[in-house]
């Protein structure tokens, strides 16, 4: 047995949940992965100077045992997320240390302490077994899967799953990723995968999609609601793509900030009107590596009253950190939220504390998305009102160069990968919808 005959089953219009179940399993299957022996071989070399296509391999792996509460999915297509480059340039931390961490807290989480790291946070394919206490999903099933991996023996994590002391990220904190061509989950990882999407569009929301939903909208975010001014850094990229249709659709203003005329045009194309071009403008809200330039943070606010027609910013969706984060700062209104889910140019921020507390702001860290926030998130994508944002897809082989790509900025929205889907294309079971929505769909295609 071996994958192709998964992959046979899954584009046979005849086959049942009983074929999918009685498929043998094949022993080894096929996976992007980062090598534990190689984790020093960037010592010394600047971030941008780490190359994920050197420390990114496609490997042959042994397929895991299956747990409880588990389930095993043929992964039709993935795609890259910036938790990835992290992997692939060992930065901040190896993430060999968080598989080590989670090997000794159970007899069944020693699988995850491998030598490699098979990586990777989306998918969308189909179930092929789940394990023992599993009742709502079954073979057969067409899924993607969120990239929350909770325990929850702790009474901690049953407010908000995200607070469970043992969360992690699936395919970054935990081995068995969405870059491969079968890929090990817990079942409350799994929704339905939107029917009107092919297996790479319905790969590419998932984990972008959930944390911009929990960081700009859910309760435990910033509750963004109509009329809000939203400055969202990155507003074509990964988390920025879905933020921007957020606040469309929820009847906020956004103001995009992104840093070329062609991530302009992609905004407008989406809706947005105010948009703030960063490398243009010229901004630098650092005079030196030590010392940042108030003045810069006040020509940015300037051209966001003139924007907003002379309002501040209710909502900052910080993400790129430590470059940005004073002038995020800054640029907010009197009681209004700047939400964190990352730094990207480094996490040691510095701001003025004066602005922070003399105009009572507040600022929320994010991360993530509880199962809820992921399914409210997906549901809106299975409903059309928010879409994916797929420019460019790679094969599974070529994933390094996804990841480059991704490290250097030199993509838009997301990036998708092939794994056992021969082609793009493939797994669109609405027509209909999708006609409706196929401009929405291709905005971000090719540009
Ligand atoms: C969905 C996608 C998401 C993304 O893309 S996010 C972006 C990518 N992710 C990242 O960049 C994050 C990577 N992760 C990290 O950098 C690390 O993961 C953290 C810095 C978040 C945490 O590091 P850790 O090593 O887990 O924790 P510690 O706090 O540095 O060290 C643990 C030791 O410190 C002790 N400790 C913790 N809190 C306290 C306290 N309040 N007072 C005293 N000690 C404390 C502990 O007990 C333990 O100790 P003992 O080492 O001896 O076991
Ligand atoms: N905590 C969590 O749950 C999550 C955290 N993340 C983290 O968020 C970060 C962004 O992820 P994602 O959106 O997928 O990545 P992308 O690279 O797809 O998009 C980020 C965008 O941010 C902008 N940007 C990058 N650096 C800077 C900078 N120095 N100043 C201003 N803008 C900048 C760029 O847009 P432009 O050049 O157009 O300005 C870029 O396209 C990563 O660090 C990632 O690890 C992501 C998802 C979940």
């Amino acid at each position: 047995m071996t994958v192709k005959d998964i992959l046979a089953a899954i584009q046979s219009p005849d086959s049942t949940s009983e074929d999918f179940a009685a498929l043998p399993l094949p022993e080894s299957y096929r996976a992007i992965t980062v090598h534990k022996d190689e984790t020093e071989m960037f010592a010394g070399l600047a971030t941008r100077d780490k190359d994920p296509r050197k420390s990114i391999h496609l490997d042959d792996v042994p397929l895991p045992e299956l747990g409880p509460g588990e389930a095993l999915v043929a992964v039709m297509a993935s795609s890259v997320n910036y938790n990835s480059v992290w992997t692939s340039i060992f930065e901040p931390l190896s993430t060999f240390g968080f598989l080590e961490r989670y090997g000794r807290t159970s007899e069944l989480a020693k699988r995850h302490d491998l030598p490699y790291h098979i990586i990777g946070s989306d998918l969308a394919g189909v179930v092929l077994r789940t394990g023992p206490g599993v009742n709502s999903w079954k073979p057969g099933d067409e899924v993607v899967a969120h990239c929350l991996s909770v325990e929850l023996e702790s009474s901690d994590g049953h407010n908000d799953t995200m607070l469970d002391p043992e969360q992690r990220i699936w395919g970054f904190e935990t081995n068995f990723g969405g870059l491969a061509e079968i890929a090990l989950v817990k079942s409350n990882q799994l929704m339905p995968k939107p029917d009107h999407l092919s297996w790479e569009e319905a790969a590419a929301p998932g984990l972008v999609n959930s944390t911009a939903y929990r960081q700009l909208v859910s309760r435990n975010g910033a509750g963004m609601k109509q009329g809000d001014n939203v400055l969202i850094w990155g507003a074509s990229g990964g988390l920025g793509s879905y933020a921007t249709q957020f606040a469309l659709a929820g009847g906020a203003h956004p103001i995009c900030v992104v840093s070329s005329e062609q991530k302009a045009e992609i905004c407008r194309s989406m809706g947005a009107e105010s948009i703030i071009d960063r490398s243009a403008e010229g901004y630098k809200f650092w005079k030196d590596e030590n010392t940042q330039d108030p003045t810069e943070w006040k020509r940015f606010g300037k051209r966001i009253r003139e924007l907003t027609g002379g309002e501040d910013i209710d909502i900052v969706f910080e993400h790129p950190g430590r470059e940005t984060f004073g002038a995020s700062v800054f640029v907010t209104r009197k009681g209004g939220t700047i939400t964190t889910c990352a730094s990207t140019s480094g996490y040691m921020h510095q701001y003025d504390n004066r602005y922070l507390w003399m105009s009572l702001k507040r600022i929320i860290g994010s991360h993530f998305a509880n199962y809820r926030e992921a399914w409210e998130a997906n549901r809106l994508i299975a409903k059309g009102k928010i879409h994916p944002t797929l420019s460019k897809v790679y094969s599974l082989e070529d994933t390094g160069q996804a990841a480059y790509d991704v490290h250097r900025n030199l993509h838009q929205g997301k990036v998708g990968v092939l794994c056992l889907a021969p082609e793009e294309g493939l797994g669109v079971r609405d027509h209909e919808k999708r006609t409706k929505h196929i401009d929405a769909i291709n905005r971000f295609r090719n540009v």
